[in-house]
């Protein structure tokens, strides 16, 4: 569903952010992307939702070529960004609504898209209320919604849950694995949380310093009795609940 070969990004000024990344996800995975504070996440998240142009290398999203046919691309992934977007205002059911339209929907199809988005993420009921009126972890879901209108294959989500209480968090994980599992979504997160990466992630990658440093299942990378904090203190010499604020 993913795969890159020598991917980089060099910022004008020279700042090296992403350095020779090859990734590769597969159809179904649950991918989270773990590393200290500008070690590269954003930066290879943005380039492969077509964001970014990376500076060089190659890579394929969803079938098809990033860089040749982004457009492609971006009909068959849906971002949800570290900030999210819905309208504080505007009741939320009329946004969801018009977005789809924007995709080229009839209003039927936009209708029944956001009505079958809306269920899947538990939010029945609360579509007629604007973002303002919502809790942090229904703003989170409004978000996956939005990104889940045009039908996409592969949801990238940049920190889905920062700011979200224990409960809340653990709410958003069962949806992202009923996205797997009941649509056979592929997923690829961003997170600083180790226990989420633990919780809901088959794969994890290590990013550090723009390299990817780190790779395998959270049981995989927890040998010899190690916590995942603890090996990714062994790798970037950092903490990540630091990093987390936790
Ligand atoms: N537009 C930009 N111009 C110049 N440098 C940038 C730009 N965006 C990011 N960088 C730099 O690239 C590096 C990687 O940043 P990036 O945002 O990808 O890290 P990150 O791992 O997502 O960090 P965080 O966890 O803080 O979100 C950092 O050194 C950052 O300062």
């Amino acid at each position: 569903m993913i795969k890159t070969s020598g991917l980089s990004k060099t910022f004008d000024g020279g700042v090296e952010a992403v350095k020779d990344v090859d990734i590769s996800v597969g159809s179904g995975e649950i991918v989270g992307f773990l590393g200290p504070n500008g070690a590269g996440k954003t930066t290879t998240m943005r380039m492969l939702t077509t964001l970014l142009r990376p500076t060089s290398g190659t890579a394929t999203v969803a079938g098809h070529d990033l860089l040749g046919d982004a457009k492609e691309v971006r009909r068959r992934i849906g971002y949800v960004s570290q900030s999210g977007g819905i309208s504080p205002v505007a009741p939320l059911r009329g946004e969801l609504e018009l977005q789809a339209m924007l995709y080229g929907l009839s209003r039927q199809e936009a209708e029944a898209r956001t009505r079958e988005a809306v269920e899947r993420l538990g939010l029945t009921g609360l579509e007629q209320k604007p973002g303002a009126a919502l809790s942090g972890g229904q703003r989170r879901r409004f978000d996956i919604a939005f990104a889940l209108l045009h039908g996409p294959v592969l949801l990238f989500l940049d920190e889905p849950t920062t700011g979200l209480d224990p409960q809340s968090r653990a709410n958003l994980w069962d949806h992202i694995r009923s996205l797997r599992e009941e649509k056979d979504m592929t997923v690829f997160l961003t997170t600083h949380y180790l226990d989420e990466a633990d919780a809901l992630c088959d794969r994890i990658l290590i990013i550090d310093d723009g390299r990817i440093v780190a790779e395998g299942a959270p049981a995989e990378l927890k040998t010899g009795g190690r916590t995942l904090d603890d090996v990714f203190l062994d790798i970037t010499g950092r903490s990540l609940r630091e990093e987390a604020g936790v």
